[in-house]
């Protein structure tokens, strides 16, 4: 037969669809989920408007539970396959011909969820379903979207897949959910809206097809009628004189697949175990003999069903199966991927993979940060390039952002200078003022130079779990453990010089101040400047940026103080001002701290800008020398070194006989990932052969 012969399946034999249940097979037993969405036929219709009736005429064996109220309660995934008999075959024996209710060694059932066990009684089957459907959902109506699979091996029936489903249901009955209606309709859609699904919408022929919930919840994933076909039951309980030929000729509802009346056992025959071989002939007789049905009786009935049925599948499947077999392919090639990724289980001696996964982190990190990483991606900067973030955005702007005058305000210059001058009153601007200010606030730039050298820190260790989420890693969770404690112990020990380096950096600049710096703006040409601007009446506005004077835009700020030390102007002034006249009457020696008040005499003034045009000029020398040095210390005592000695850090911390065993431990997700893609690897091989056979 030449749905046997696995060498030449043609698209116009009906093999196709065993080709279909083959693929279905390969993929079931695999146990994960299938990646091949194969078309199945959906059965949909009200409650009692006869499902299960019309699949067991296609099946033609009694083994569906009956019932009154909701009896379908679990989607069942039915696949009928066509079987020769075997001992026709084998021993040229006659068929051993058998009444329904006999078991027959031809004819057997099979369920997914107990594999290897025939059922040859049907009525075991039965049993099964009902057994199986409340184990999920218990006695209560209650229902359940875990579907039961059962498969059908007979040579009476076309090989076909289809779905029962629970009857559309509007009002709860007994201890049902509320939302009844809703969960059924929800797990039927779940079926039908499948673009690839057949909708076979059972109606009965004695109620209104307008008001049919099949057609109606078909129509809804299918408005165009594309992929729906109509059964409609119970025509033998139609009234006298009325029949279905308006629908069947499409004139109410059309449907381009078109309807197929049929005739099942009513409630009597069933409870008087009418076998289905008597509903067919049943059948067969009724449309033969109906006057409306008479000459179209060859399109009516369940063979004709099943038939129709079968090449609607046929025809679905040779429009879908190259797109089945694209995405067979790209499966394969994806698990194919990832199993060589995973690695074989067995690889060679457990030093040698140590070593090679040193050399290879080694190269990796050491071209992380030259950026010439792969893996680059064009969304993020990585690596060296975050770094260099670091150092000219983050800690560039950071040293800007250090203004000395946020925290020197004129007083303070002011009361420097009195302090530096001794007491003897001075004569001219005290460097010894500037430089101790000066130095002050250069060592605020430690503060910001360290927290550079510990985002740079942050970078590296950011560097490192990137290293160390690859699937090698992922596989050794034990080796990956040890890299990461390793690396990280060297960094923080980088560390230490690291801060030393930029602490001294920072030292060196706040010991000893270069007024022989060529960029420094020298205390006479401050100094000229100034006189000039106060010549001009104007105060200088110096420009933090570049510490150079700028044209004056505002207005002066204070008056010309007096030079006659009256009384509140002076320094002194505001001390000895009239709260205190007592005190200096008195004669009382000075409070605890004294510091500079009361109005600035233009002298004062004078000198306050000259050192603040000092300190602004000086300190963005040191700015930017820092702005320089510090990646660059940061560099020689972490990065590059990091960079250097990394190889033989980790060899000298890793490379240990005794423990490389217990690192290469391989991870239980990469034991069990590597099962699952052999198993998807076999699976998806063998269904890329059975696509293959259709030519
Ligand atoms: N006379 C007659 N009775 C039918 C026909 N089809 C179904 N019935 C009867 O209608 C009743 C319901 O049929 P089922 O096949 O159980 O209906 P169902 O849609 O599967 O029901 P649920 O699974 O509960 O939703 C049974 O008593 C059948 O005997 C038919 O074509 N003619």
């Amino acid at each position: 037969m030449a749905t046997t012969n696995p060498t030449a399946i043609n698209v116009n034999d009906p093999g196709l669809i065993t080709l279909v249940n083959k693929l279905q097979d390969v993929f079931t037993t695999v146990g994960v989920q299938n990646p091949i969405d194969l078309p199945q036929i959906a059965v949909v219709g009200s409650q009692s408007s006869g499902k299960s009736s019309v699949l067991e005429n296609i099946v033609g064996r009694d083994f569906l539970p009956r019932g009154t109220g909701i009896v379908t309660r679990r989607p069942l995934i039915l696949q009928l396959i066509n079987r020769p008999p075997a001992n026709n075959q084998v021993n040229g024996t006659k068929d051993v011909k058998t009444s329904d209710a006999e078991s027959n060694v031809d004819e057997w059932g099979e369920f997914l969820h107990i594999p290897g066990q025939k059922f040859f009684d049907f009525n075991k089957i039965r049993e099964e379903i009902i057994r199986e459907t409340e184990s999920k959902t218990g006695r209560n109506a209650g229902i359940s979207p875990a579907p039961i699979n059962l498969r059908i091996y007979s040579p009476n029936v076309l090989t076909l897949t289809l779905v029962d489903l629970p009857g559309l249901t509007k009002v709860p009955v007994g201890d049902q959910p509320r939302d009844i209606e809703r969960q059924i309709r929800d797990m039927v859609l779940k079926y039908i809206s499948k673009p690839n699904a057949i909708i076979l919408a059972v109606t009965a022929a004695n109620t209104d097809l307008a008001n049919s919930d099949g057609l109606k919840l078909a129509r809804e994933v299918d408005p165009e009628g594309q992929r729906t076909i109509g059964v409609l039951t119970k025509v033998d309980l139609m009234d006298e004189g009325t029949d279905v030929v308006d629908i069947l000729a499409g004139r109410i509802i059309p449907l381009r697949l078109g309807y197929v009346p049929v005739v099942n056992r009513g409630q009597r025959d069933i409870e008087n175990k009418k076998a289905i071989s008597y509903a067919l002939e049943h059948e067969r007789q009724f449309f033969e003999n109906h006057k409306a049905y008479r000459n179209k009786a060859a399109y009516c009935g369940t063979p004709y069903l099943a038939r129709k049925l079968n090449l609607i599948l046929m025809m679905h499947i040779k429009q879908t199966l190259p797109d089945i077999k694209a995405r067979i392919q790209s499966s394969l090639q994806k698990y194919t991927a990832e199993l060589a990724q995973l690695g074989d289980s067995m690889l060679g001696n457990s030093s040698n993979i140590v070593l090679n996964m040193i050399t290879e982190f080694t190269n990796d990190y050491r071209g992380v940060l030259e950026g010439k990483n792969q893996e680059l991606t064009a969304t993020e900067l990585s690596g060296g390039a975050r770094i260099s973030f670091v150092y000219h955005e983050l800690y560039a702007n950071g040293i800007k952002a250090v203004d000395p005058f946020d925290q020197v305000k004129d007083n303070d210059i002011r009361t420097v200078l009195v302090n530096s001058s001794g007491p003897s009153p001075s004569l001219f601007v005290g460097t010894a003022a500037f430089e101790l200010i000066v130095k002050k606030q250069i060592k605020r730039l430690e503060e910001p130079s360290l927290k550079c050298v510990s985002l740079v820190y942050d970078e590296l260790v950011r560097i490192l779990s990137q290293l160390l989420a690859t699937p090698m890693f992922r596989r050794y969770p034990a080796l990956k453990e040890k890299f990461h404690a390793v690396v990280i112990a060297f960094f923080k020990k980088a560390m230490d010089p690291t801060n030393k380096l930029v602490r001294d950096l920072v030292a060196m600049e706040a010991c000893y101040i270069n007024t022989g710096h060529p960029d420094f703006i020298n205390g006479s040409r401050a100094m000229a400047i100034v006189h000039e601007r106060h010549n001009a009446n104007k105060p200088v506005q110096v420009d933090p940026k570049t510490g150079k004077a700028l044209p004056p835009a505002v207005p002066p700020r204070s008056q010309s103080p007096s030079l006659d030390g009256n009384e509140g102007s002076g320094f002194f002034g505001s001390f000895f001002s009239s709260k205190n006249k007592k005190k200096m009457a008195a004669m009382e020696p000075p409070p605890p701290t004294l510091k500079a008040s009361g109005t600035l005499s233009e002298k004062e003034v004078q000198e306050v800008e000259v050192i603040k045009l000092l300190i602004t000029s000086y300190f963005n020398i040191v700015r930017r020398t820092m702005i320089d040095m510090v990646p660059k210390a940061i560099m020689l005592n972490l990065v590059q070194w990091t960079k250097e000695e990394m190889q033989r850090e980790l060899l000298e911390n890793m490379y240990k006989t005794a423990e490389l065993d217990d690192l290469l431990k391989e991870s239980d997700f990469t034991i069990r990932r590597r099962k699952e893609c052999q198993q998807m690897v076999e699976s998806l091989t063998r269904a890329s052969e059975i696509v293959n056979q259709v030519q």
